[in-house]
């Protein structure tokens, strides 16, 4: 097992009104694919904006580590931080508009990113985004430099922002459902190009979605959230083979169609009966009011993550046993 390029340990994160995201963890491996999947509002868009230090108003990191190659950025200085983000650690996120400048040239924009982050020339910059835009897939590279965002369709603003993105040859890219807003032949083009992207660069993608397809399709390896919390982390095989935890076990019997073929592209979360919203204020584990194997005891305290097998770590003290080992990270 190689070091973790990412380790994120016990993170916490709240607003004035209270906790969302309690003591979240886990690894990235350089190269790898690892998904963030969770139905909405169970903290993983937050995580991810915790993660570049970038929290929407009122949020804050209550606790935990962000180590990033051997920096924690949960306590790093702005201008540490400031350094790191853009360049070695990049955001995509589902709506390109809202990240690109709507009147710059998009040329520029991407040029302006390793002017930024490495001092290089204005001839050098543009020659280096014109060859990113061809990387990327968009076509006549060259002349569509000048052209505004509003001149691209969704899914080449996507491209654009992909450009950007990995102009300064980031070690881990964060992708926050960067297809969602896409329609579907274009969000297989769009995650396929990640993916390339990945393998060429040698950067690993933390890629958040709600889609149990793409993380099937895509990932080596699945962190599970629910209500701000892991409650299932595994590599992608065993997970879809054999999934541990209630929930997860729930999102996957409720995709097999009537054929019997598993059908995780139509697939979304928030299918299973209940809601998040149910979880609140409970004592126990958060998913006890939805829960089809709940006992008394699961109304108790929230599990803790427990390890069942090399990488393959569960919530559930029903899952795991009730003389569970704590997971040793
Ligand atoms: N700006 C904000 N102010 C207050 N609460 C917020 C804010 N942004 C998110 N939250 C709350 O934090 C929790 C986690 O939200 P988050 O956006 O991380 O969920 P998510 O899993 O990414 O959902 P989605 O897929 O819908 O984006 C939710 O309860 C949400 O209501």
């Amino acid at each position: 097992m190689t070091y973790p390029l990412l380790r994120v340990e016990d993170l916490t994160i709240g607003f004035p009104y209270g906790t969302v995201v309690h003591g979240v963890s886990f690894d990235v491996h350089p190269g790898e694919t690892m998904a963030l999947v969770g139905e909405s509002g169970c903290g993983k868009s937050i995580t991810a904006f915790a993660l570049m230090r970038l929290l929407p108003p009122g949020a804050r990191i209550q606790g935990g580590h962000v180590i990033f190659d051997g920096v924690d950025l949960a306590a790093a200085a702005p201008h540490a931080l400031r350094d790191i983000r853009g360049r070695s650690l990049s955001l995509i996120l589902q709506e390109p508009m809202t990240s690109l400048n709507p009147v710059l040239p998009i040329g520029m924009q991407i040029a302006e990113v390793m002017r930024r982050h490495e001092g290089i020339g204005k001839a050098a910059a543009r020659r280096r985004s014109v060859e990113l835009l061809e990387l990327v897939g968009v076509t006549d590279a060259d002349r569509r430099y000048d052209d505004f965002p509003h001149h691209f369709s969704g899914g080449m603003r996507q491209r654009v922002m992909i450009a950007m993105a990995v102009a300064c040859k980031p070690r881990l890219l964060i992708a926050d459902e960067p297809t969602t807003a896409l329609d579907v032949t274009i969000q297989a083009q769009v995650l396929e190009l990640l993916d390339d992207l990945r393998r060429q660069l040698g950067m690993a993608v933390l890629l958040i979605t709600h889609d149990l397809g793409v993380v099937a399709q895509w990932a080596d390896r699945v962190t599970v959230m629910y209500a701000g919390r892991v409650v299932e982390q595994a590599p992608v095989r065993p997970f879809f083979a054999t999934p541990q935890h209630p929930y997860a076990r729930g999102l996957l019997d409720a995709s097999v169609g009537h054929d019997g073929e598993a059908h995780y592209t139509t697939r979304r979360l928030n299918e299973i009966p209940g809601s998040i919203a149910s979880a609140a204020g409970e004592a126990g584990c958060p998913f006890a009011p939805r829960c089809p194997d709940r006992i008394a005891a699961c109304r108790r305290a929230p599990p803790v993550l427990t390890a069942l097998g090399p990488d393959h770590n569960v919530a559930c003290i029903v899952a795991a046993g009730t003389d569970h080992v704590a997971v040793d990270r």
